[in-house]
């Protein structure tokens, strides 16, 4: 039997990065309206694993609860393994466990969304205030493109390692041609090495999650109900109108609650917000889905919308690690979770919110566009890609690629010394796929999900050029001491670009490691046995018309029904060439504004 019943205006169906934005917002502005925010993870305040910084790797072990593992069928494409695509699972979403890179997309990508997929109110110049309105850049005053009053701090963080400094030091001996830019987020230009910046306070050496800045502050308000630790499993209509939601404990979180389910109703609007994994799965156990998907999960279909759950796109990454010498400054004794190391830099950052406590160790990079040189170097398999997708948009870049000061994969399987990692990432795979419910019933089911990486040849020839490319920087770093075997291509010993276990930096002019065919196919085994996410799921709600698989409209309403939205990563239509949290904020600040107009409400 279901629970009593509680009303509210509008409910929201996940907290993650977007949902607390748009509840937080609404909030502030009228606190007479009465919200519910469901949540299917834990509660996140002042906890030290999710506003010390240096901890985001935590969040990522197995036995995590702050995050959904989300496997994927298992393919050929990557070895017959069965990858692994985490997201966020507690209030907050992704932006209380991401690795706080603060990247922004490429204005054309945004302008992509109005011209392309027709959605007015969408393209860069529209979105640009809410670029502005969510941020504080504490980095350096009166940039055109940038907030300073927004809840978002952006900063260099506590301290910048010294891989990060000897990566761009390189950069302007090695490849002089490309230069450097103080703001690869500015929209004005890419293809240049910068230094990275961050979702951390420069004041408190915090991470800048939306759930700290946008919601908790308003937890004074009586009317704002936030239920942690509890799955929506369904949204519930009369007649096409959306008029609230049914949810369910979550067990891992209530172990002792009964089992059974809860109904919430919405007067005035249901907006979810569960993610790129999670709305459609709302929706599909909703009956709105394709036909022959509900079928399968035995939901009988209230609309036709075969939209729902594919799109599905990622970013594609490799982390390849090096040893470093052993006066670097690395993360790798948090990340082990060594008492004396996290006994220092936890005074450090309490003090003073300084030192290493207070970075991620990403404090270099680029947004990478090949020169024909380097064109002819990935190959033919990419060439048709970059003539179709990139050629006319000079602001697209192909991958982003920096180092890390910190082991690249779980720590725990390393030996204890220091490390750093490259990592390289594709920020338009071809690759474009699919998640889809298998119970209508079980919310725990597994999803029938596959992100098909490396299905596309050109998405290979990248991540192939991008291991090359990264590993020239690593080799002329003054901190590298060698190559942790395990995470690189097992190419034959006799060959010359061999991996070595201890080595020295050689001199910047030193020629490039030029690989045979046989290389190459080491190369190839090994990307396919390496290549994971970059934890950047969206799309599987796409924004744009009904006819070309849409799932809602620019208002962000679901087509076909009436009281619902969807407001997260899962509704952008096309991939955008950054880290995706900066989207999701200014989707939520969008939705936010959407909301108040449709119902009156001032101040947002
Ligand atoms: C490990 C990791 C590292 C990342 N690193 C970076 C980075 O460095 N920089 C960057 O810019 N981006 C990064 N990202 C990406 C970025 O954080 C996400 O794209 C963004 O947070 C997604 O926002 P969202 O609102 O779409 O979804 P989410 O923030 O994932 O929110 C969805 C929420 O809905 C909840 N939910 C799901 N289903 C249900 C349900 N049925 N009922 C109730 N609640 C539900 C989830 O628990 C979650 O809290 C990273 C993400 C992860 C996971």
């Amino acid at each position: 039997m279901p629970q009593a019943e509680s009303i509210f205006d509008i409910i929201i169906a996940g907290g993650g990065t977007t949902g607390c934005v748009i509840a937080g917002r609404l909030t502030a502005a009228d606190a007479s309206l009465r919200i519910l925010v469901v949540e299917t993870g834990p509660h996140t305040r002042d906890d030290v694993m999710h506003r010390q910084p240096a901890r985001f790797k935590a969040h990522l072990h197995p036995e995590s609860k702050t995050v959904k593992f989300n496997v994927a069928k298992e393919s050929a494409h990557v070895d017959g393994r069965a990858v692994v695509v985490p997201c966020g699972q507690c209030l907050g979403g992704g932006s209380s466990v991401n690795f706080m890179m603060y990247t922004r997309a490429a204005a054309s990508d945004y302008q992509d969304w109005e011209t392309i997929y027709g959605n007015e109110g969408w393209g860069f110049d529209s979105l640009l205030p809410f670029l502005r309105k969510c941020e504080s850049y504490q980095i350096a005053p009166d940039k055109d493109t940038h907030g300073y009053s927004g809840p978002i701090k952006i900063s260099y963080g506590g301290v910048v390692t010294d891989i990060g400094n000897e990566f761009l030091e390189v950069a302007a001996q090695y490849d002089k041609d490309r230069g450097s830019t103080s703001d690869p987020s500015a929209f004005s230009e890419i293809n240049k090495y910068a230094r990275w910046q961050k979702y951390i306070d420069a004041k408190t050496g915090t991470r800048s999650d939306v759930v700290h800045h946008y919601l908790y502050n308003q937890e004074h308000n009586k009317n704002l109900v936030i239920k942690t630790g509890y799955i929506v499993k369904r949204v519930i209509f009369e007649n096409h109108r959306a008029v609230g939601i049914e949810y369910v404990p979550n067990a891992r979180f209530h172990p002792d609650a009964q089992q059974e389910t809860i109904i919430a109703r919405a007067e005035k609007l249901v907006v979810v917000s569960a993610g790129a994994f999670g709305s459609p799965a709302i929706l599909e156990r909703s009956g709105i889905g394709a036909a022959e998907v509900l079928k399968n999960a035995g939901v009988s279909q209230r609309v036709e919308l075969p939209g729902v759950g594919e799109n599905y796109q990622d970013h594609q990454s490799v982390f390849v690690s090096y040893h470093a010498s052993e006066d670097s400054l690395t993360l790798d004794g948090i990340i082990r979770r060594e008492p004396a190391e996290i006994e220092k830099w936890s005074a450090e950052w309490e003090k003073n919110g300084k030192g290493l406590m207070a970075t991620n160790g990403i404090d270099a990079g680029i947004k990478f566009r090949p020169s024909p040189k380097e064109l002819t170097a990935i190959g033919p398999d990419f060439t048709r890609e970059w003539q179709r997708y990139f050629v006319n948009a000079p602001d697209k870049p192909v991958l982003w690629m920096g180092p890390l000061a910190l082991f690249g994969a779980d720590a725990s399987v390393a030996p204890e010394r220091k490390y750093f990692a490259m990592v390289y990432f594709i920020e338009y795979p071809e690759s474009i796929v699919h998640t889809h419910i298998t119970s209508g019933e079980d919310v725990g089911a597994p999803l029938d999900f596959d992100p098909a990486f490396l299905s596309r040849p050109g998405d290979l020839a990248l991540l192939k050029y991008g291991y090359k490319w990264a590993r020239e920087f690593a080799r002329r770093l003054p901190s590298y001491r060698g190559e942790y075997a395990p995470t690189h291509p097992a190419f034959l010993q006799s060959s010359s670009v061999a991996c070595t276990a201890e080595a020295t930096p050689v001199a910047v002019d030193t020629p490039d490691l030029e690989y045979s065919d046989e290389d190459e196919k080491a190369l190839e085994e090994y990307t396919r046995k390496q290549v994971g996410t970059t934890w950047h799921s969206l799309g599987t709600c796409a924004m744009k018309p009904r006819e070309q698989n849409g799932v809602v409209d620019s208002k962000l309403n679901v087509y076909g029904v009436e009281g619902l939205k969807v407001a997260d990563m899962s509704i952008a239509p096309a991939n955008v060439s950054a880290n995706t949290y900066s989207t999701a904020v200014i989707i939520g600040e969008k939705a936010a504004m959407i909301i108040a107009e449709e119902l009156g409400i001032v101040g947002v």
